[in-house]
């Protein structure tokens, strides 16, 4: 389980994240929501130590230590890799950087999202680019993946095949955590949703509870928190 436990972060003179905690556990997928410029994206990046914070998070109960990035991935909103790699670069470059590359895993994938080795990164567009991307982080060998809007401006088609691997044994028993905006696509995925605003967590709740005892979908209750 990866838990968060009052994660500040300050941007110059702006609070951005006040004392944020929540848990995302593994083999559930929970979804870090929040209108733009909530913070999603910090947390995420503050998970990963790409920018200090306060506060602390654990990995299975332990305090996060470097050696333990092994165990998380983060496949961030656009793709890092330079332009002018083919695909089989990136993957031959992902292979020798990382002890827990999955050459295997890294095949399916290609095939799963109809990707060719020879293309060259600069001539992907878009969708291409992001199912690149998610590849680069799925085919590592870890417990818990972090996703920043994997789904942002990709097409219906291409979020639907992009939707289908978090149900494909391409997740297995791993923990996720997405922000998103496209709520409606992944909703009957989502496990769980940790909803930010003000730089704390709104409400933390599971979907499923939510939908049976309140008779709430997702976006209901955004709705009901943002009073929109
Ligand atoms: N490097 C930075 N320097 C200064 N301020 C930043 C920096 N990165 C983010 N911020 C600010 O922190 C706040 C949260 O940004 P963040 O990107 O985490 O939000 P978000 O919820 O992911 O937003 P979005 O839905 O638009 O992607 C915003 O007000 C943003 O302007």
């Amino acid at each position: 389980m990866i838990q968060v436990n009052q994660m500040v972060k300050i941007y110059g003179f702006k609070k951005v994240l006040n004392g944020v905690s929540f848990t995302a556990a593994k083999g559930e997928i929970t979804c870090l929501i929040g209108i733009n410029g909530a913070g999603k994206s910090t947390v995420l990046k503050s998970i990963m130590g790409l920018t200090p914070y306060k506060g602390e998070v654990l990995i299975d109960n332990a305090l996060l230590t470097p050696v333990m990035y092994e165990e998380i991935t983060f496949i961030p909103d656009s793709l890092t890799m330079p332009s002018n790699m083919r695909i089989a670069d990136c993957l031959s470059f992902m292979a020798d950087f990382y002890r827990n590359w999955n050459a295997e895993r890294a095949e399916e994938l290609l095939k799963f999202f109809e990707l060719s080795s020879k293309d060259r990164v600069s001539s992907l567009s878009k969708g291409m680019a992001a199912k690149l991307n998610l590849l680069l982080g799925l085919a590592l060998d870890c417990d818990y993946i972090l996703m920043d809007e994997p789904f942002s401006g990709i097409d219906m088609f291409s979020r639907e095949q992009i939707t289908n691997v978090f149900t494909s044994e391409l997740i297995e028993d791993r923990g996720v955590i997405i922000t998103t905006h496209e709520i409606n696509d992944i909703e009957h995925l989502i496990d769980k949703v940790v909803l930010l605003q003000h730089g704390k967590v709104e409400r933390e709740f599971y979907c499923e509870e939510v939908r049976e005892q309140e008779g709430k979908s997702i976006t209901d209750v955004m709705r009901e928190v943002y009073k929109k």
